[in-house]
């Protein structure tokens, strides 16, 4: 028998084309339908959603319905609510968004600022307000705060801050918020946006692609990182302890949290505009010292690799956590805010997937005993 190449990390495979966004790992460049991210960022966040999703900037009509269809959206209903109320308390709030979006009913969408003919567009941007429900319920659901249910906030970002802390946002606040969250939309044919495709080419419903996309963006290996890395940082304490910290986790064989990429080979274009984002919000002593942490860690790590001959950079998850802390989100909600913006790109692929779809079907080697022969069995 011929020898078979096994690719176990479907490193380098093009599996299908996209005109969604194109992750420059070379040039270190990041685009949303031919738009640099370093432009996006200055752009209005509903505005990139749209055009992220639907393929062209929003006219202002496009661009009220869509605001008014996520705030009309985006709280819970009573029935959604106890069903959030009935599970564990504690739960990871990744968890419950994979579990719940599916239980989200296309009866319960309120369309009368319906933002277009396209059902199952209608029904991702309903997940995506119901996720900005979700997270914040979940946080004050675990901090024993009282349910929000005034309707303050003309976005869905202010919304959702307001949701989650009980005030809205500051003017620097939500530029913050916006910034980040379109840095996070979008990212070719990662893991969660992979699995998302698998799924949905099994003519599966969009709230479950949606959901295996977000079960995908848990582990710390993809989105569950940014979590990863804060803790990282916590857990090293003071500066005098990131060189020993880090040179046992490397002699270990293990993974610094926020470091690397499996596409890009130079500074990951998003990390770029974290990192000076963090250093100008990080007000009071705690959050700079987490920061300085988190520069000397990279330090570091840059140069214990480079010695061993790798080129390897922080990514977008590594002063995520930073530029967070500053808005007073815990790391538990991090992977979850991913999820919030991300969700964004998941529709996106899902409608360009369902123009022109195969069954996604890769083939396995068997290495495994015969107890029978096979031409018995056959
Ligand atoms: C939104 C996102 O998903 S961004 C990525 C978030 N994930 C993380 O930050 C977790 C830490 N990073 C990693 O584990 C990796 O860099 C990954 C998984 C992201 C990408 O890695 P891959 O392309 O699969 O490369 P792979 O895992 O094969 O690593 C290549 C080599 O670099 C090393 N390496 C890569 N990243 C790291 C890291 N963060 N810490 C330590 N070693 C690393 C590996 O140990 C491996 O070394 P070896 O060749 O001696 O075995
Ligand atoms: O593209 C990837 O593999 C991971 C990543 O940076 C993302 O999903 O934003």
């Amino acid at each position: 028998m011929s020898e078979v190449k096994i690719n176990s990390g479907l490193e380098g495979v093009v599996v299908g084309e996209t005109k969604i966004s194109d992750v420059d790992g070379v040039g270190g460049q990041l685009f949303y339908r031919g738009y640099d991210i370093n432009y996006l960022v200055t752009r209005n966040f509903i505005d990139v959603s749209w055009m992220l999703v639907f393929g062209d900037w929003p006219s202002s009509d496009q661009h009220q319905a869509c605001n008014q269809f996520l705030l009309d959206n985006c709280m819970l209903t009573e029935e959604q609510n106890n069903l959030l109320m009935a599970m564990p308390n504690n739960i990871h709030p990744m968890l419950v968004l994979q579990s719940f979006v599916p239980t989200l009913s296309p009866s319960d969408m309120d369309l009368s600022n319906r933002p277009s003919e396209d059902e199952d567009a209608c029904l991702g941007l309903f997940i995506t307000a119901k996720i900005a429900a979700l997270i914040s319920s979940v946080y004050r659901k675990d901090n024993n705060l009282d349910r929000i249910t005034a309707l303050e906030g003309n976005t869905i970002n202010e919304r959702f801050f307001y949701l989650f802390h009980g005030r809205l946002p500051s003017d620097s606040e939500i530029t913050i918020l916006d910034c980040v969250q379109i840095l996070q939309m979008e990212h070719g044919f990662n893991a969660g946006t992979f699995a998302g495709r698998v799924c949905s080419s099994t003519k599966a419903p969009i709230s479950s692609s949606i959901s295996a996309s977000i079960g995908t963006l848990y582990g710390v290996l993809h989105g569950g990182a940014d979590e990863a890395a804060l803790a990282m940082a916590e857990d090293i304490g003071n500066l005098d302890n990131v060189e020993p910290y880090i040179d046992k986790i490397l002699s270990q064989g293990g993974r610094v949290m926020g470091m690397g990429h499996r596409e890009y080979k130079v500074v990951d274009p998003r990390a770029k505009i974290l990192k000076p984002l963090a250093m100008s919000h990080c007000e009071d002593d705690d959050a700079e010292s987490l920061l300085n942490i988190l520069i000397r860690v990279e330090e570091v790590c840059r140069n214990r690799f480079s010695e061993k001959g790798k080129d390897i950079w922080a990514n977008v998850e590594f002063y995520k956590g930073a530029v967070f802390n500053s808005l007073g989100i815990p790391k538990k909600y991090f992977t979850s805010m991913f999820a919030m913006s991300r969700v964004y790109g998941y529709v996106a692929h899902f409608l360009e997937f369902k123009k022109n779809s195969r069954l996604i079907r890769p083939k396995a080697l068997y290495v495994g005993k015969y107890i029978n022969s096979k031409s018995n069995i056959e």
